[in-house]
């Protein structure tokens, strides 16, 4: 057991640790209109299961869910279509490569790794863009995070479509590869917009509650999302969640988590936790460094590895 003042005393110590980094890491500037954040903020929220609220640090700044909104889509994509038909457009391998590579699209498979790297998530996105409009993903997103704020950041939008290059790159080889079916624009524009939604570190701490907690809403008690479909997408979050980072951070914090270069971070603990975290100033593979370093030590704090056997619970 572990008393509400002894959390909070090590949020402020985690903070302190991950401000140590921050200096390392630097914000996301391929996107110009993420290059306009302060990287010096720095916030992390834990909801815990029995009820309880901690935060501290820039817990209310909005930012845009960029790559958080992979885990969403997956979910969406898992409810709507199924495993089978999903998991037969995209696999569920860790790729080893950065998330906007091309190299083991072209040169290894058939299909895109996983639905975490781009190429994997314009694939989910091609498939959810001929059953649902943008506003029914920001609907979703607002749902699964309790928070009818969320909304597309038109000026971060406009800014990646004038930049995403890359990405329609990516499309037009699924495309010629006929992995995906679906007009190549319009499943880019679905995708950036998704990546556009525009959000906190509550948010992404409500949406982690929500898995912790088995896809059952903790304020309504109504499930949202089915458990296998929660299963899944943590399992596939543990594995390639932080792309080329995925093996050391699951060593390290054993905490599933998905990132963006927004600097946002989503964790999951089964039956204890949803963590979010904000931080914009990123690690060489698109990670907040600040959360990479924090999250670890929280990890052996709480005792949050998916192989700890310590038990942990706030004392009431
Ligand atoms: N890792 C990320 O968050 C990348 C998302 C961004 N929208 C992109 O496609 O490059």
């Amino acid at each position: 057991m572990m008393k509400s003042e002894e959390v909070m005393r090590i949020l402020e110590n985690a903070i302190r640790i991950g401000k140590g980094v921050i200096r390392y890491g630097s914000v996301a500037s391929y996107i110009p209109e993420l290059a306009k954040a302060d990287k010096n903020k720095l916030g992390i929220c834990l909801y815990t299961i029995d009820g309880n609220q901690f935060e501290t640090g820039n817990t209310e700044d909005r930012f845009t869910i960029q790559s958080i909104s992979k885990v969403m889509a997956l979910c969406l994509a898992l409810e709507t279509f199924g495993a089978e038909f999903v998991f037969d457009y995209v696999g569920v391998e860790p790729s080893g490569e950065a998330f906007n590579s091309l190299v083991e699209l072209d040169n290894r498979s058939n299909r895109p790794f996983n639905p975490m790297i781009n190429s994997g998530a314009i694939t989910v996105a091609s498939l959810l863009v001929n059953h649902y409009s943008i506003e029914d993903m920001q609907k979703y997103m607002q749902d699964v995070c309790e928070d009818p704020e969320i909304a597309v950041d038109e000026a971060v939008f406009q800014s990646e479509m004038a930049t995403c290059a890359r990405n329609k790159a990516i499309a037009y080889l699924l495309k010629s590869k006929e992995i995906i079916d679906t007009d190549v624009e319009d499943s880019v524009t679905f995708y950036t917009k998704m990546c556009s939604m525009s959000v906190n570190a509550r948010d992404l701490a409500m949406f982690g509650l929500l898995l912790a907690n088995d896809g059952v809403q903790l304020s309504t008690g109504k499930r949202l999302i089915s458990s296998q479909t929660v299963r899944m997408v943590q399992t596939i979050m543990l594995t390639c969640g932080m792309y080329d980072g995925s093996g050391e951070f699951a060593l390290r914090t054993g905490i599933p988590t998905k990132s963006g270069v927004g600097g946002g971070l989503l964790s999951v603990s089964k039956k204890k936790m949803g963590i979010g975290i904000y931080g914009p100033s990123l690690d060489k593979k698109g990670n907040c460094i600040a959360g990479c370093e924090l999250l670890g030590y929280i990890s052996e704090a709480l005792h949050l590895h998916i192989f700890d056997t310590r038990e942990w619970k706030v004392e009431e």
